[in-house]
């Protein structure tokens, strides 16, 4: 029984309480305000704060035919680089997971590369029968097409097969036949659409990288409580403008005007995740218009930054980056809580450092926000009980394992 004690300062239930937690066997022993004993205690120092795992329920790890993009390997050493814990792994990759077959083989792939745990994911688009057996953690529907040109020509019918929850890319296909640019609208015809059938179905959604102003008030108005939805750190803090500046900043949904990202800032405490959209490219990818940005090394760190600036709480990250995602895709064997895994997040709420992506563990070493100096900084992970990044080196071999969300063999 290897047995751990984590001892600092800690966020739980929204306040920050000095105490320590027990760890045994990479489960959650005690947690306590006074002292524990453990064969070892780590001492967290002054001005750092231990956080519950975070969880981005968004990510593009490619792989496969993609591996000069990012392997599963690179990408979560870039996720517990960045303080991530677990990451959720899209399915538009090449092969697109689109069948019983390519689902096996991605699972198969994870085990004993990944250094982060991982929910896996299925595409459904009029393959019913294969997304019914694949058994996947969660499922993703296209509206309009993105990396990979795959989505639905029957939303609805895609939507009613899903055995479990869907994440799903709300950009109207029609709409960016005619508007490449993808305007606004875009986005909120699809969202729209989106509550139409999930109001009709009432089976959990999650709508993907929310980036409008019409856009959110959409989702807020109809209030579904079977429906969420993320934001990323790339809509929260850019805007069309960066992009006009700087032609790598091109992503599906695009970044909007100023009004649409202040809308986003307007209803940030209903804003139930926040999750990344790590969509790694070759450069030479961007170059010729590939759609995405690298997040998985600065979402945290520009969170904490915005907590310094007085924009947000210590406690909306684990709210968005945790507690929420928990709750929203039912991780079972996640959760500051006696029991559940002994994942961290340790940050240095006081550290200044410089964005330099030559020291990324993703293969997209680049960043929207490279040279930028930032306000706090994640310095430790712990997954399941041990540390498996430290002061920006990655400790030990990749052990991640499949969440338990009930399915799979998990
Ligand atoms: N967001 C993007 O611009 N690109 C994503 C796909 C997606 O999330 O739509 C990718 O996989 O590259
Ligand atoms: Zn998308
Ligand atoms: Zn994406």
């Amino acid at each position: 029984m290897y047995d751990l004690v984590l001892k600092g300062k800690f966020l739980t239930g929204g306040k920050l309480i000095e105490g320590s937690i027990r760890v045994s066997d990479g489960k959650i022993l005690r947690v306590s305000t006074g002292e524990l004993k453990g064969e070892e205690t780590i001492q967290i120092g002054r001005g750092k704060v231990i956080l519950p795992g975070l969880i981005d329920v968004h990510v593009h790890l490619r792989d496969f035919d993609q591996r000069k993009k990012e392997t599963v390997e690179t990408g979560t050493m870039a996720a517990v680089h960045g303080g991530i814990t677990t990451v959720f792994d899209m399915p538009n990759t090449q092969p697109p997971v689109l069948d019983v077959k390519t689902f096996e083989r991605r699972k198969a792939l994870f085990e004993g590369t990944a250094y982060a745990d991982y929910a896996l994911s299925f595409l459904i688009r009029n393959n019913c029968r294969d997304a019914v057996k694949a058994g996947a953690d969660f499922y993703k529907i296209f509206m309009g097409a993105s990396t990979g040109g795959v989505f639905s020509e029957d939303f609805e019918g895609d939507y009613s097969c899903a055995p479990g929850i869907v994440s799903v890319h709300a950009e109207n296909a029609e709409i960016i036949a005619q508007n490449p640019e993808r305007p606004p609208e875009a986005e909120i015809r699809a969202i729209k659409r989106a509550l139409n059938a999930a109001e009709k179905l009432g089976k959990p959604l999650n709508i993907c990288h929310v980036s409008t102003a019409d856009g959110i008030w959409a989702i807020l108005q109809r209030n579904l409580p079977w429906v969420s939805f993320e934001v990323t750190p790339h809509h929260l803090f850019l805007t069309r403008k960066d992009f006009e500046g700087n032609p790598l900043l091109k992503v599906y949904p695009p970044l909007r005007d100023e009004e649409h990202r202040r809308a986003l800032w307007r209803n940030f405490s209903r804003i139930p995740l926040i999750a990344s959209d790590h969509a790694p490219h070759t450069p030479e990818d961007k170059e010729s218009g590939a759609a995405g940005i690298p997040g998985l090394e600065t979402e945290v760190a520009l969170l904490l930054d915005a907590v310094n600036r007085g924009m947000l709480e210590l406690s909306d990250i684990v709210e968005k980056m945790h507690t929420n995602p928990v709750k929203i895709f039912g991780i079972m064997n996640k959760g500051l809580e006696v029991g559940k895994d002994a994942d961290f997040t340790v940050v240095d709420l006081k550290r200044e450092w410089t964005v330099k992506p030559e020291d990324f563990y993703t293969k997209a070493k680049w960043s929207p926000w490279e040279g930028r100096k930032l306000k706090g900084k994640v310095v430790m992970t712990l997954l399941r009980g041990r540390i498996v990044m430290e002061e920006d080196e990655i400790l030990g071999k990749p052990q991640g394992v499949r969440i338990n969300a009930g399915k799979g063999s998990a």
